[in-house]
């Protein structure tokens, strides 16, 4: 049970089963995708009491985007097989609710057009783009440029997908491209695809550090890479200059051996906390599992198949409904623990659950 079951259980009687099996569904044995969540419940907050002070205000600063709720809208693709609006609905949502959309790559709604929707519903909406690195360096600055012309304020780099994950599921149930009349809209006309078509996304174990060091060199948005798990890695990024990280193990889609991000968040802290902006997703489903991330070092968290349960369920309606539901469950969670904000947040707040009473 968790805050979203509800939506889950309407959408999973609405979707067809494989496309249901595409969005829940991990990896292989799906131990990263059980462990995403299951790493929040093994542990607890050790709330403070008799604080005073008006009622919590949970907004922070995020690169493009001032005054940010601390949960991120995490991109995920496809969405207008879960509903005909499909990304309009969720990019409305997330505005209407001063929400980070993270608008993927792999959207079967164009970049232009899902900033437009979110900025007809307020002006100042963020939105930032998710990019695959691709191995011809010609596709990937297009993609950037359509980025930066439809007005996202911030790319994010996926880095921990070199290949794509053994989806079983999608394996079992013969899933494996989109249904005809779909397609990956930001695709469309680039270099190497069919004239007039959309070309493949390229996932390539020849993408490197280079490629990331030509991208930062052609654009001047803030670049943030999402994936990092490694302490080194994240010490690697700092070397960089890259504007920020978002600890995050693919929702459990990509390497089944991998920690569930809330369990190495604190090392990434030690090893690069403060130098710049840490951000976690992967089995964030309650206001206390965003308190438990913002006091172990993140400064936000994304949530992913939630929006796509909400979307599915009642389209922007429902989205919406996802993220009030967050918001006002962050809200609560921040009162019961005695803090005013996300700058109150520290780590000596969370205990591992069942820690032993008088030890
Ligand atoms: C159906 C689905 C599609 C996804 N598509 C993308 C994508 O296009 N790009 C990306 O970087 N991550 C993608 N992700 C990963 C999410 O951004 C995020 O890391 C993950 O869903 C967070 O975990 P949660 O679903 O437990 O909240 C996808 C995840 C799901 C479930
Ligand atoms: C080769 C198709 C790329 C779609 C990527 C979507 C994704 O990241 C996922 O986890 O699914």
């Amino acid at each position: 049970m968790n805050l979203f079951a509800d939506l889950h259980d309407r959408a999973k009687e609405l979707l067809e089963p494989a496309i249901h099996d595409y969005y829940a569904g991990g990896a292989a044995d799906e131990f990263a995708l059980a462990d995403n969540e299951n790493s929040f419940a093994r542990l607890a907050l050790l709330p403070r009491m008799l604080r005073g002070g008006p009622p919590p205000e949970p907004r922070v600063d995020l690169p493009g985007a001032p005054g940010a709720a601390p949960v991120l809208v995490a991109p995920t693709a496809f969405h207008r097989l879960a509903h005909p609006e499909g990304e309009l609905a969720t990019a409305r949502a997330a505005a209407a609710t001063g929400t980070v959309l993270i608008s993927s790559m792999a959207a079967t709604t164009a970049v232009d057009e899902v900033v437009a929707a979110a900025r007809e519903v307020r002006s100042d909406a963020a939105v930032w783009f998710q990019l695959y690195l691709q191995p011809d360096p010609e596709v990937t600055a297009r993609l950037v440029e359509r980025a930066e012309s439809a007005g996202c304020t911030a790319l994010v780099v996926t880095v921990d997908s070199p290949v794509f994950g053994d989806h079983v599921r999608d394996r079992r149930n013969g899933f494996h491209d989109l249904p005809p009349g779909y397609e990956a809209a930001n695709m469309r006309d680039l270099p190497g695809g069919p004239p007039g078509g959309t070309r493949d996304i390229e996932m390539s174990p020849e993408i490197s550090w280079r490629h990331l060091e030509v991208l930062r060199a052609t654009t001047a948005l803030p670049v943030l890479l999402k994936g990092i798990l490694h302490p080194d890695d994240a010490h690697l990024a700092v070397a960089q200059g890259v504007d920020g990280i978002i600890v995050s193990n693919h929702g459990g889609r990509q390497l089944d051996a991998a920690p569930a991000p809330i369990d190495v968040l604190p090392r990434i802290t030690r090893a690069i906390g403060g130098t710049l902006p840490l951000l976690l997703d992967g089995g964030v489903r309650r206001g206390t599992d965003v308190v438990t991330a913002l006091a172990l070092g993140a400064e936000a968290v994304g949530i992913g198949r939630p929006v796509l349960w909400g979307l599915a369920a009642d389209g922007e309606k429902g989205v919406r409904e996802v993220l009030d539901r967050i918001g006002a469950d962050v809200v609560r969670a921040m009162a019961l623990c005695g803090v005013r904000g996300p700058d109150d947040l520290t780590a000596n707040l969370v205990v591992p659950r069942g820690f032993g009473g008088l030890r």
